[in-house]
């Protein structure tokens, strides 16, 4: 493996995101919405510096079960979301890969009314975009590697980095 963005990086540039979120939103209320579980680092570090009234909630989205690059059928779960009817809301998620998975996400959410919705994500995959949507926030562009750490996983493992990685063809094929 090797480092893609150390941690530094990931904490400056967060502070930076932070403050668009604010500028986009003033004082307006706001519901943060992790899509769990790449989204739990992010979030814990995202939403201790927004100061608008905050709620916050999770729901799950799982894709990638059996291979590392290859999407399989993608699953939402919604019931442990707060409602968000007549709420602004902000999506947030570790990586815009395919972007299969947001585009599903905004769909689910928006049919449950809220005001607005956008989405903000560390990562974003250029490469490998399938879908016309883009992310609002995006904190990194990165290469087309498959990556790990800061919540990001390879078959559950290396969420707990405090950096972002790339893993080599050798390991991945090697967990496989
Ligand atoms: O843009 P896409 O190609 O759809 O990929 C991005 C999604 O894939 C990963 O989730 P995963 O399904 O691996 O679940 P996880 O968050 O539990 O790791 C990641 O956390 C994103 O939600
Ligand atoms: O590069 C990745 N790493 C981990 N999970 C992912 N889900 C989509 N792309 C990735």
């Amino acid at each position: 493996m090797h480092t893609l963005i150390e941690t530094n990086q990931l904490a400056l540039r967060v502070t930076e995101l932070a403050e668009e979120v604010r500028e986009a939103y003033g004082d307006e209320p706001l519901t943060v919405l992790g899509v769990m579980t790449g989204s739990l680092v992010l979030m814990a570090d995202l939403i201790r510096q927004l100061d608008m009234p905050l709620r916050v909630g999770v729901m799950q989205a799982r894709s990638y079960r059996g291979t590392a690059t290859t999407a399989g059928d993608l699953a939402l779960n919604l019931e442990m979301m707060p409602q968000v009817a007549g709420q602004n809301v902000l999506i947030v998620d570790d990586i815009f890969d395919t972007g299969h998975t947001l585009e599903n996400v905004l769909a689910g959410i928006r049919q449950q009314s809220p005001i607005s919705v956008r989405s903000l994500v560390l990562l974003s995959k250029s490469e490998r975009h399938e879908v016309a949507i883009r992310p609002d926030f995006i904190g990194f562009h990165i290469p087309n590697e498959f990556v790990v750490g800061y919540g990001l996983d390879y078959q559950d493992h290396y969420r707990n980095l405090p950096f972002v990685a790339a893993l080599e063809d050798h390991e991945i094929a090697s967990h496989a």
